[in-house]
């Protein structure tokens, strides 16, 4: 894709806050012959056990990733210049009936992939990541998986319920889609149902790094820890804004006093630099709670940071 590669509407000729409100003013799909990577949204919130209104997340990120610049100085990369990257829209779903939905973002997911593409979501609750998972295995085999939360999201059921957004690596596990002993759980806090949820979680093989690690230790220790743990596998990264501290993202469904910064949270993905990203999603962004656009602008900063990533690794 690298001839006539499209990037950005060209912001010094149209205002960056006028005109159609794809991820970063990027080509549609459907207005180039083909792409590198896709940005697309799965507005799914039935998962939710507290505040509803991820569904409104894609949105709300394409709309605060307007500010987004064409070069990136953290990773000295353009990151639309590089590839060809572009918004491919919403995957359509059943919203009233999980299971069925969790059929549809695979398949939805996979046909983005197929071809080789690299897939970059926006949810959409947590859930989204079991379906996600099992696209990017039927392209890549199971992965080394970073996963960015407060929460451990390994429980087993809600209300007799086993697709929910407390429990998409529990199910993920089970079917083998991620590299036990590859993988990590980033940003660990906040009140639990019982210890046992912790030792139920050990037994799935993943590396914790506590959120209060963050004040322990530096973060280029933490990517130490990490890039140890990922080795050459293929990395997928998952996202749950609740990851950053209320004071950075407010607006998210399940929010937990005690996160990271997002400057924090910037400086680790840029630390996955050279590591070998095949897919990502950021989740959890419930816009009716936002102020500011302060979690809108810290997830599309994100999203930049991972598509950068990506650009680096086509050097
Ligand atoms: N995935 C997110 N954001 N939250 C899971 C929290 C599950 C619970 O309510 O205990
Ligand atoms: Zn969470
Ligand atoms: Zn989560």
């Amino acid at each position: 894709m690298k001839n006539e590669i499209r990037g950005q509407v060209d912001g010094m000729v149209v205002p960056r806050y006028a005109g159609h409100s794809t991820f970063a003013r990027l080509p549609r799909l459907e207005d180039v012959p083909g792409y590198d990577v896709a940005i697309v949204g799965v507005p799914f919130d039935t998962g939710v056990t507290y505040r509803p209104g991820a569904r409104f997340g894609p949105a709300h990120i394409r709309q605060a990733s307007r500010l987004l610049r064409p070069y990136n100085p953290a990773l000295d990369v353009s990151p639309f210049a590089r590839q060809q990257v572009v918004d491919a829209g919403d995957l359509p779903f059943n919203p009233f009936d999980i299971p069925t939905a969790m059929t549809q973002i695979e398949d939805g997911a996979y046909e983005l992939i197929r071809d080789g593409g690299l897939l970059v979501t926006l949810g959409g609750d947590h859930t989204i990541a079991y379906p996600l998972l099992k696209a990017v295995n039927r392209v890549h085999g199971p992965v080394a998986l970073v996963h960015f939360d407060a929460h451990l999201d390994t429980w087993d059921t809600y209300f007799d319920t086993p697709l929910t957004h407390g429990t998409p690596f529990r199910r993920a596990a089970e079917e083998g889609l991620f590299l036990s002993g590859h993988s990590a759980h980033v940003g660990i806090r906040g009140s639990l149902y019982s210890p046992n949820d912790l030792a139920d979680d050990a037994e799935l093989g993943f590396t914790i790094v506590h959120c209060m690690e963050f004040q322990r230790r530096t973060v280029d220790d933490v990517i130490d820890r990490l890039a140890r743990a990922i080795g050459d596998a293929p990395l997928y990264v998952s996202i749950d804004i609740d990851v950053l501290d209320p004071s950075h993202a407010p607006a998210t469904g399940t929010p937990e006093a005690g996160g990271m910064t997002s400057r924090e949270l910037l400086a680790v993905l840029r630390g996955f630099d050279g590591l070998n990203l095949v897919g990502a999603d950021i989740v959890e962004v419930a816009p009716a709670y936002d102020h500011a656009e302060i979690t809108g602008v810290a997830a599309a900063n994100v999203a930049y940071e991972l598509v950068s990533l990506a650009a680096r690794n086509r050097a």
